[in-house]
């Protein structure tokens, strides 16, 4: 407990320097963050402590990393912009090219776009023998849901990159079509907690994953999930443009639809 408040009164004072101006937490970041925009920014690999991480999920990495040394866990790299190749792989997808270049342009990943400490801190290490992966993960202040704990949002969005890597280790390119997600308890903002996954099944193009989300302890259960992820297609090309135009067509004008959707109106 101890330790966690500490991990948050450092991601917390990292933020309060950052809003007045104050040195940040470690001049490290300075050179990271000026690198932002230059290639070696672009390859860099997230997946690695910073000065925000706590003391336990420091102890945990090094554990972790000592397992690698045989070579039965890997530690998977983790970046903010996708790579070359994997961008190749889902243009297969999604096929007009001016909206994939404008869009990818922009683009980084979703979990990895806060600053250090403030949003998801995490390292995913993967054994292949045993079809599972492990995923160290802090939670920031920036993901507060009730205050003092992590937002339920922030949690799936965990889940679903921890299960969602235990498949595509498998499967590659894949996508979730599913997720059941029990929260069982409240996580403490800033503390460090373990989500062990596994692959259960894979059939055909369908791999179904689970996944519990531990304390370091193990004496707290958090969440239980399972997912369904699907390996992609090549021959099912998903065209944006035609989507959007079948769209305009099913969609009618928006007077109408507000007149026959009197629910649609109070809720907007
Ligand atoms: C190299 C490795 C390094 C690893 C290093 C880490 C990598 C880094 C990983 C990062 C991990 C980030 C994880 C974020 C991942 C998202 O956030 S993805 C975003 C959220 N998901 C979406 O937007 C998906 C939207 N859905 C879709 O586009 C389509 O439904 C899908 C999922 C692509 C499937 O479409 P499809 O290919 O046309 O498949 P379809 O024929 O409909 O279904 C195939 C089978 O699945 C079944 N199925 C499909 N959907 C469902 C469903 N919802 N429920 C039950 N069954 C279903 C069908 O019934 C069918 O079954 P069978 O008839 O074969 O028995």
């Amino acid at each position: 407990m101890l330790r966690s408040c500490t991990a948050g009164l450092r991601s917390l004072w990292a933020l309060r320097g950052r809003r007045e101006g104050a040195p940040r937490l470690s001049t490290d970041l300075q050179p990271a963050r000026r690198l932002f925009s230059t290639e070696k920014a672009v390859h860099k690999d997230w997946a690695l402590p910073n000065p925000s991480w706590s003391k336990d999920l420091k102890l945990l990495f090094d554990q972790f990393m000592k397992k690698c040394e045989d070579g039965s866990w890997e530690r998977l790299p983790s970046y903010k912009h996708t790579c070359t190749q994997k961008n190749e792989d889902f243009k297969t997808y999604f096929l007009d090219p001016q909206l994939v270049e404008e869009g990818l342009s922009q683009a980084q990943l979703f979990t990895r776009g806060f600053e250090d400490g403030l949003g998801f801190e995490y390292v995913i290490f993967n054994n292949n023998d045993e079809k599972r992966t492990v995923c160290l993960f802090q939670g920031g202040p920036y993901l507060q849901g009730i205050p003092g704990f992590l937002h339920g949002g922030a949690i799936a969005t965990m889940i679903d990159v921890a299960l969602g890597s235990c498949a595509a280790v498998s499967g590659g390119a894949i996508m979730t079509a599913n997720l059941n997600i029990n929260f069982k308890r409240p996580v403490p903002l800033c503390s460090v907690v373990v989500v062990n996954s596994q692959l259960d099944k894979l059939e055909g193009r369908k791999l179904f994953v689970s996944c519990n989300i531990r304390s370091v302890d193990e004496k707290t259960l958090y969440s239980e999930a399972t997912g369904l992820f699907i390996k992609l297609d090549p021959k099912k090309k998903f065209n944006i443009k035609e989507f959007h135009s079948s769209l305009r067509k099913a969609a009618p004008p928006l007077e109408e639809a507000v007149v026959s959707s009197p629910a649609l109106v109070i809720h907007c």
